[in-house]
């Protein structure tokens, strides 16, 4: 399970939505869905007065099923992009040498399960055209999510051993520091179980260190950059 999300700017809400492979763990790690619930059924007491109304809407649910059918891709991403106002890139591994690009998603749709079973976007969207690629986007990212196996209050971060995302990230912030952008805020996804004490984990020059965590406690700031972005 892998969730990463980088966001644009040009963006007004941070509206995410956690990736994860079509598998078992989807199930055990959301609450439960309202479909696992038992349904309860409200018997009324029917007024046929309000028929007219209901065919209304069913005729109106129609139209609109209709027209979404209708979008094409490339309508449906300009679209969602204005609705959200966001620019989303999902980590795509490319290789077993560290190589791994974040490309850019419209819908969560655009997601195939890898050989592993990873949700991860195809190098084209549904039109054949390339995925852009977050290197190639035009306005800095303001914002990373990053997975890990453990992180500590001083900002570390255990990875999975593959360096992707630390390589990821270091080719990120030297186009930020050419491009003279802001640096990305690196945010840590975070259970409290995986937040480690200080000098617990061991730390390499390649190791990136993140912003700030997101856990259950709630956020906790660690570069003076993210106690900044919290209170501006
Ligand atoms: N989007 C996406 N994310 C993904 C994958 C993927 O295919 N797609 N991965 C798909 O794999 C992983 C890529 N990361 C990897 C991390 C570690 C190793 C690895 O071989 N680790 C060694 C060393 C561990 C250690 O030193 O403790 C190992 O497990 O033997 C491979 C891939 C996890 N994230
Ligand atoms: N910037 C980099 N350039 C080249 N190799 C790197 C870089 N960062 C990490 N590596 C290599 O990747 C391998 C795994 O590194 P490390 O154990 O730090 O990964 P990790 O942080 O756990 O993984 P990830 O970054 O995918 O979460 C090591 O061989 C390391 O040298």
């Amino acid at each position: 399970m892998t969730p990463v999300w980088a966001i644009t700017s040009s963006s007004s809400l941070a509206v995410v939505a956690q990736i994860f492979p079509r598998s078992s763990s989807r199930r055990e790690i959301l609450p439960r869905q309202p479909s696992d619930s038992p349904r309860y059924f409200v018997t009324m007491s029917k007024d046929s007065s309000l028929d007219p109304i209901f065919h209304q809407k069913r005729t109106l649910r129609s139209k609109v099923r209709k027209d979404l059918k209708g979008m094409n891709a490339s309508q449906r991403s300009q679209e969602g992009q204005t609705l959200i106002r966001k620019k989303l890139y999902v980590p795509r591994v490319e290789d077993r040498n560290s190589h791994m690009r974040m490309l850019h998603i419209s819908t969560i749709d655009d997601l195939i399960p890898n050989s592993m079973n990873i949700l991860e976007p195809a190098p084209v969207d549904g039109d054949g055209i390339q995925r852009e690629d977050v290197v190639q986007a035009g306005d800095p990212v303001d914002l990373f999510l990053l997975p890990g196996l453990a992180f500590d209050r001083s900002g570390r971060r255990l990875g999975r051993g593959g360096g992707y995302y630390d390589l990821l990230l270091k080719k990120y912030q030297e186009l930020a520091t050419e491009q003279k952008w802001k640096q990305p805020l690196l945010v840590g996804l975070s259970y409290s179980v995986q937040i480690m004490d200080e000098g617990v984990i061991p730390v390499t020059p390649n190791d990136v260190p993140v912003d700030a965590l997101v856990s259950p406690d709630g956020v906790i700031p660690i570069s003076l950059r993210a106690f900044e972005r919290m209170t501006e």
